[in-house]
């Protein structure tokens, strides 16, 4: 469990974080949702201990992290930047953690097993590619079989076999009651690995919610109509709450109405349809909407407003 309590960052005028309350529970995976720059990171970090909060607080399985005393066995942690000595072969970076931790060597062994890596085990850690490094910086965090999980974008540079592995362990450690903290900061692959997100933006929490509940909540359907005369029928789509705009090739957008609705006033009008389609904003496209006002650096867009 991970309960963070009005948690804020801040660099000198800079506020990273700002104010974050909200609670990891065991039993699932909770994405952790934010555009570039959002405080993901710099969260992560606190849970963690590696960054003193500037005020709040952030308690890991009921302590401060720093007050665990076997801290690998509480929580296992993979964070974007590696601190892998890259001399050492991957066996020897998690035995000598495991030295330090108490943690029997069998153990080392094991996650190499687990992750995929026996193979390579004993080669130097600077060759690896990004994949096998995201593999041995969850080996790491898997070393003191911890009862709580953070990842920082552990998506990261793996291929598509690589990336299914990483969502079934992640569901199978949720699934034997650990509480598991993943952060990312494409919707897309959350909603196929989380049962809950919590998204920030700017440092300030935007929703924490199911993933289910969260796309009901935000999505809005639209309708697209293709039709022989939509100059005659877009003024009989009108009324309250409807909105309908012209499109190419003959096309309108209409939102607040169902295509029944849209057929039948087409209908009583005369006018033929040649496509009517109801369309689901994805996933993405909600989670942009939603961080819209709180991304940090947008690309320059000629008519953009800054
Ligand atoms: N050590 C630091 N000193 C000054 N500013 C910092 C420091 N660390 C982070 N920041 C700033 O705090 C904000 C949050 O950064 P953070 O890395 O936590 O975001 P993030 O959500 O993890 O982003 P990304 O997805 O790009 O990794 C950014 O504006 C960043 O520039």
């Amino acid at each position: 469990m991970i309960e963070a309590r009005k948690l804020t960052k801040r660099y000198g005028d800079k506020l990273a974080v700002d104010g974050l309350t909200f609670t990891v529970s065991p039993g699932m995976v909770t994405g952790f949702l934010g555009p570039n720059g959002a405080g993901k990171s710099t969260t992560m970090r606190m849970i963690l201990g590696l960054d003193a909060p500037t005020s709040g607080s952030v308690l890991v399985n009921g302590k401060p992290y720093r007050a665990h005393t076997a801290p690998l066995r509480e929580v296992g942690a993979l964070l974007e930047a590696r601190s892998i000595h890259p001399g050492r072969s991957a066996y020897n970076h998690l035995l000598a953690l495991a030295r330090t931790s108490g943690i029997h060597r069998s153990r080392v062994d094991e996650v190499i097993e687990a992750v995929g890596l026996a193979g390579v085990a004993r080669r130097r850690a600077g060759k690896f590619s990004l994949g096998m490094g995201q593999r041995l910086g969850i080996a790491t965090a898997m070393l003191g079989d911890p009862h709580t999980v953070i990842l920082d974008e552990p998506l990261n540079g793996l291929d598509t076999d690589g990336i299914r592995w990483v969502r079934a362990l992640l569901q199978s450690l949720a699934a034997e009651g650990r509480t598991v903290f993943v952060s990312s900061h494409l919707m897309s692959e959350m909603a196929l690995t989380a049962q809950h997100l919590i998204v920030i933006g700017k440092g300030r929490l935007i929703a924490d919610t199911g993933v289910a509940e969260f796309v009901r909540a935000g999505s809005r359907s639209v309708v697209r109509v293709r039709t022989t005369h939509p100059d005659a029928l877009a003024p009989r789509l009108s009324g309250p709450g409807i909105e309908v705009s012209f499109d190419r090739d003959n096309t309108l957008t209409v939102s607040g109405l169902t295509t029944d609705q849209i057929g039948m006033a087409a209908g009583a009008a005369g006018i033929t349809l040649l496509e009517l389609t109801a369309e689901q904003a994805s996933l993405e496209e909600v989670f942009i909407d939603l961080t819209r006002d709180a991304v940090e650096h947008r690309a320059n867009t000629v008519g953009a407003t800054p």
